[in-house]
C-alpha cells in the first residue's frame, strides 16, 4: 500500500489509517478435478471488491484475467514461489480510476485437484470509500460517490460469487455519471 501510495504522489503512510482496524479475511480454495470442466467454472466472473488481494496458489493454475482491450479471459501462469497481488475495487476509487480492478475468473480441469490461498486485504468497515482529494480537481473530478465498505462487503457476502448473470453490488453502481 505504501508503494501504491508512493506511486499516486502521495506520502507513503496516506494509507495506514485506513487500516488500523481491519476486514481483512483469508479463504482456502479446493478446485478438485471436474469431468466436465467446459461446463463449469470455479469461481465466476468477478471484481475483488477489497484494496489489495494477495494470492499463493499451487502450480496447477486456473485463474483467468480479463484484458481489457479486446475482452478476452488470459490465463495468469502460476509462478513458483510468488504471489500474485491484485489491486481490488477500492483501489481503484481511491486512485479515481488511475488503477483499475480487474475482472477475473477460475477454471477447473479434469485431471488435478487445485489449491489456492487469497488474502482480502480490506480496510475497517465504517471507511466511506471515495476518491481521494489530493487526486481530485476540477479538470479531474470524483467519478465515484462515496460509500460505505461495511455495507458493500455486507451486501457482497449475502450474494457471494453467484455464478449467474445476476449482478450484485459494484462500483460502477456509485459511478458518477460525466
Ligand atoms: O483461486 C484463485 O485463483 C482466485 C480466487 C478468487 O478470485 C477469489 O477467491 O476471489
Ligand atoms: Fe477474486
Amino acid at each position: 500500500m505504501e508503494l501504491i501510495g508512493l506511486s499516486l504522489g502521495l506520502p507513503a503512510d496516506r494509507f495506514h489509517g485506513f487500516f488500523k482496524d481491519q476486514t481483512s479475511f483469508i479463504r482456502l480454495n479446493h478446485y478438485p478435478p471436474c469431468p466436465t470442466p467446459e461446463l463449469a467454472l470455479g469461481v465466476g466472473r468477478h471484481k475483488d471488491g477489497g484494496a489489495l488481494t494477495i494470492l499463493a496458489q499451487d502450480d496447477v493454475g486456473g485463474l483467468e484475467v480479463k484484458r481489457k482491450t479486446d475482452g478476452e479471459w488470459v490465463r495468469v501462469k502460476p509462478t513458483p514461489d510468488a504471489y500474485i497481488i491484485n489491486v481490488g475495487d477500492i483501489i481503484q476509487v481511491w486512485s479515481n480510476d488511475r488503477y483499475e480492478s480487474v475482472e477475473h475468473r477460475v477454471m477447473v480441469n479434469s485431471e488435478k485437484e487445485r489449491f489456492s490461498l487469497p488474502f482480502f486485504f480490506n480496510p475497517v468497515h465504517y471507511t466511506m470509500v471515495k476518491p481521494l482529494e489530493e487526486l481530485t480537481n476540477e479538470q479531474n473530478p470524483a467519478k465515484y460517490r462515496a460509500y460505505s465498505w461495511g455495507k458493500f462487503i455486507t451486501n457482497r457476502k449475502r450474494s457471494n460469487f453467484q455464478k449467474l448473470n445476476v449482478e450484485n453490488l459494484q462500483i460502477h453502481h456509485f459511478r458518477i455519471s460525466e
